[in-house]
């Protein structure tokens, strides 16, 4: 009885689907969607030649492609080998992935913070402390780590101008890419990273004056694409300058989150942190009181940077702010804290079990709930018992 091969139709069409499973390393959308797949023929012999056209000239991400094309189509059965094209897209071809990344309409006239919009779900939390040191980077990445690991869609925009130093301690060096003029951030251990440092060559100290930095702020905001973000981190300079008033222009709903040892002259720091809330109406979502102690072999805590700082500066905000500003958590005093951050690994991630991760990780649950109010919307309750 002869062998009845698979019509070639059918082939072509789960060559498609294989094909959709595939997402742009970069973008995180499939290569379909993105107009990257130019064809897909398969021949008499069950030869599969796709044409793929990059967004750009010399994509460093171009083997990453070959590998997960190659792998998806060789999966359909009667594929007996996969051959790649790479082309690059016309200027045109280019705007109108931009135009699709968007959202469809065209550019605005005006600069649009997707994030500031009514309708946005994305909580934003600017980290900020009243003087360098703290460990902000720190608590930004290992928060941005462990939400990441949870599930959420979470990006990091490193506006440290004295310190940058959020992509070494995320472990990448990669820079963004540019389509149009639309900007892919780098991603690593899940999360999507935007760094001051990345426009910056080699580490030549860039003086920002305000408006370059509030442009520079800004771009981070409007023409980097973060895709639907969960949450939005913000690695803010120390002390209360220029990034704070932009900040506030840019996204008027970021809540701040203050971090300090708990030796730092908790009414001053509380009261300049405080000042700017109140003036620019932010909320204060809460303090994280880091390099608390260090535990000792016995069991006991040693309180190298004194004792209550934390605890201080969330009284005293909330006396300034007129609400509740809670203490989120205290994370102790760890050498494997900066030895992880040094590798570029999150401590949550490298080591989960150890007490400061147990910390940051709880200061992370407080964090993970959704901004969305109730009012108005389903609650997609289970019928009891289920
Ligand atoms: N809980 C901790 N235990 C041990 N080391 C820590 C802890 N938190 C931070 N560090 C280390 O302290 C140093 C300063 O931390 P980090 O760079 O996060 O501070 P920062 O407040 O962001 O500083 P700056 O704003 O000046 O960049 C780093 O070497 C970091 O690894």
């Amino acid at each position: 009885m002869a062998v009845m091969s698979a019509p070639v139709s059918t082939v072509e069409e789960a060559v498609q689907a294989a094909l959709a499973t595939v997402d742009d390393p970069e973008i995180r959308r499939p290569i379909t969607e993105l107009g990257m797949v130019r064809s897909a023929v398969v021949g008499p012999d069950g030869l599969v030649r796709v044409e793929l056209l990059l967004t750009v000239a010399g994509c460093p991400l171009r083997d990453k492609l070959r590998t997960d094309i190659t792998a998806a189509v060789s999966a359909v059965p009667g594929v007996t080998g996969v051959e790649i094209d790479f082309g690059v897209m016309t200027p045109e071809q280019r705007q109108s992935l931009q135009q699709r990344l968007r959202g469809g309409g065209p550019a605005a006239e005006e600069p649009v913070v997707p994030f500031a919009q009514a309708g946005s779900r994305t909580r934003v939390y600017a980290v900020a402390s009243g003087k360098g040191g703290v460990g902000k980077s720190s608590v930004t990445v290992n928060l941005a780590a462990a939400l990441a690991a949870k599930g959420l869609n979470v990006g990091v925009v490193d506006a440290d101008i004295y310190g940058h130093s959020v992509p070494r301690m995320l472990g990448t060096e990669a820079r963004p890419t540019r389509v149009e003029d639309m900007i892919m951030p780098p991603q690593s251990h899940g999360v999507k990273i935007i760094s001051i440092g990345m426009f910056t060559d080699g580490n030549a100290a860039v003086v920002w004056r305000g408006p370059m930095l509030h442009r520079a702020l800004q771009q981070f905001l409007v023409d980097v694409y973060w895709g639907d973000l969960d949450v939005l981190l913000l690695d803010l300079p120390p002390g209360t300058g220029d990034v704070a008033i932009s900040l506030a222009q840019l996204l008027p709903n970021a809540e701040i989150l203050v971090v300090t040892t708990p030796q730092t002259a908790a009414a001053e720091v509380a009261e300049r942190a405080g000042a700017i809330a109140l003036q620019t109406h932010q909320r204060l979502v809460g303090v994280v009181e880091n390099m608390s102690w260090l535990e000792l072999p016995d069991g006991s805590r040693m309180e190298v940077f004194g004792a209550g700082g934390g605890t201080a500066v969330a009284e005293s905000l909330t006396r300034v702010v007129g609400a509740q500003v809670p203490l989120l958590g205290q994370i102790p005093l760890d050498t494997r804290v900066r030895e992880a951050g040094d590798r570029g690994t999150p401590i949550v991630l490298a080591d989960p079990t150890a007490p400061a991760s147990v910390a940051l990780n709880a200061v992370a649950d407080r964090l993970a709930v959704r901004r969305e109010s109730l009012l108005g919307k389903p609650l997609g309750l289970r019928p009891a018992g289920r």
